[in-house]
């Protein structure tokens, strides 16, 4: 059984440094198979140009929203769907995602900048580990939605868009969406 959706919850972005950070946060949320990306307590045009760039060119639903409470809504989540906090400090990420999967409701993701408040590892159903290093939130978002999706998300398909990408051996061939029949997608 899935989620009905998978929404990340980014704490603690500070505008003057982690643009690229959250930036780059989003577009794993988005190419990855999350649903939504929530920037926490803050409001930053740039993140928001590069989302709206980003789906304008490649498609994809996902919702956005930023300057939310990020304690209030992780509170709501609660009321129909569960959460995992990505911490070093969490459990194996390998021993929780089976039981993570089989859950049915909506799931948030919470990831963090620097220093993520006691609350978010108290009201998270899972404090999640990709590993007890220190590393990134990036990374620890990519390995977990992978781990969640067994590698299927590599492949999942973006509503919408204007450009697509035929892979190739060398060099870069991209094609207007349109020009892309349903036909060649049986047989990649
Ligand atoms: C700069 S790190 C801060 C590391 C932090 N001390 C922690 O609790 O993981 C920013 C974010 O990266 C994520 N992160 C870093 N290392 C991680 C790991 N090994 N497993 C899961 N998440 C990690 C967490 O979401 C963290 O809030």
């Amino acid at each position: 059984m899935s989620p009905a959706k998978i929404y990340v919850l980014r704490y603690g972005h500070r505008p003057q440094r982690d643009k690229r950070v959250t930036t780059h946060a989003l577009l794993v949320a988005r190419a990855f198979g999350a649903n939504g990306f929530i920037l926490g307590d803050v409001v930053d045009e740039k993140i928001k140009e590069a989302f709206e760039k980003t789906v304008k060119i490649w498609g994809g639903r996902l919702h956005f929203e930023m300057g939310v409470d990020s304690f209030k809504y992780a509170q709501e989540w609660r009321r129909h769907g569960f959460i995992v906090h990505l911490t070093m400090y969490g459990l194996p990420v390998d021993s929780v995602i089976d039981e993570i999967r089989g859950r049915g409701s909506d799931m948030l993701i919470v990831i963090g900048a620097s220093k993520v408040p006691r609350f978010f590892y108290e009201v998270a159903d899972y404090n999640v580990a990709v590993g007890n290093q220190p590393h990134s939130e990036i990374a620890a978002l990519a390995i977990f939605l992978d781990r969640y999706y067994q590698g299927r998300e590599l492949y999942f398909e973006h509503e919408g868009g204007r450009l697509r990408i035929i892979p190739h051996e060398r060099g870069k061939k991209v094609v207007p969406k349109h020009s892309f029949s349903p036909l060649d997608a049986e047989t990649r």
